[in-house]
């Protein structure tokens, strides 16, 4: 089955809550033809659903916590498989959370050629946060749970962004200014990768 997605041209976009990756996954959409596969939001779709796997999802995701990393590498891969025979490519937004998904991803899907880091204070990502739980209807836009969702990202994912500077794949892009500035350096580091 994954014989699928064996040349299949990976972006993994790590950054903190609130930093953005999800606003320039859809500019890269639109410009560059990806498909887009935010790991929160196919856990957000399962807990939607009102099976019993969502009703344990939500209660980890309302914490801020981590579920297991099965759990969300399943839900990908099928994503990128129902995907395969039309995509140019796939952007994991929100993913790998700590090294060990990343590990488990390259084993069972395929290796990343670009890790796209969307970097922004973390007063910025609390403010945008902030704002953004006034409409998005999040259970996990609220202070205490973004709290958590901080000190989780700097403890488990950051290290995730060393381990790939490594490789010497990682493109650092500034997510403090407009959302077209930053897309420019968004296409500029996609763009280096033909
Ligand atoms: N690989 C992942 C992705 C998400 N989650 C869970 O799903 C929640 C929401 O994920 P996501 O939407 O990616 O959240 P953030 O990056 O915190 O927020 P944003 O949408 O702002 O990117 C996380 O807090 C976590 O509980 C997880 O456990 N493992
Ligand atoms: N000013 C500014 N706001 C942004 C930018 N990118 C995203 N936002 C806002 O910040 C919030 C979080 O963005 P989102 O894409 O959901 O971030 P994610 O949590 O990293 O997926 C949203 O309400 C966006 O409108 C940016 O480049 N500049
Ligand atoms: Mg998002």
């Amino acid at each position: 089955m994954s014989d699928k997605l064996k040349n299949a041209k990976i972006i993994f976009v790590v950054g903190g809550p609130g930093s953005g990756k999800g606003t320039q996954c859809e500019k890269v959409v639109a410009k560059y033809g990806y498909t887009h596969l935010s790991s929160g939001d196919l856990l957000r779709a399962e807990v939607a659903s009102g099976s019993e796997r969502g009703k344990q999802l939500s209660a980890i995701m309302q914490k801020g916590e981590l579920v297991p990393l099965d759990t969300v590498l399943d839900m990908i891969k099928e994503a990128m498989i129902a995907k395969a025979d039309v995509s140019k490519g796939y952007l994991i937004d929100g993913y790998p959370r700590e090294v060990k998904q990343g590990e488990e991803f390259e084993k069972k899907i395929g290796a990343p050629s670009l890790l796209l880091y969307i970097d922004a204070k973390s007063e910025t990502m609390v403010k945008r946060l902030m704002k953004r739980g006034e409409t998005s209807g999040r259970a996990d836009d609220n202070e205490e749970t973004i709290k958590k969702r901080l000190d989780l990202y700097y403890k488990a994912t950051e290290p995730v962004i060393a381990f790939y500077q490594g490789r010497g794949i990682v493109r650092k892009i500034d997510s403090e200014g407009s959302v077209d500035d930053v897309f420019s350096n968004v296409a500029k580091a996609i763009d280096s990768l033909k």
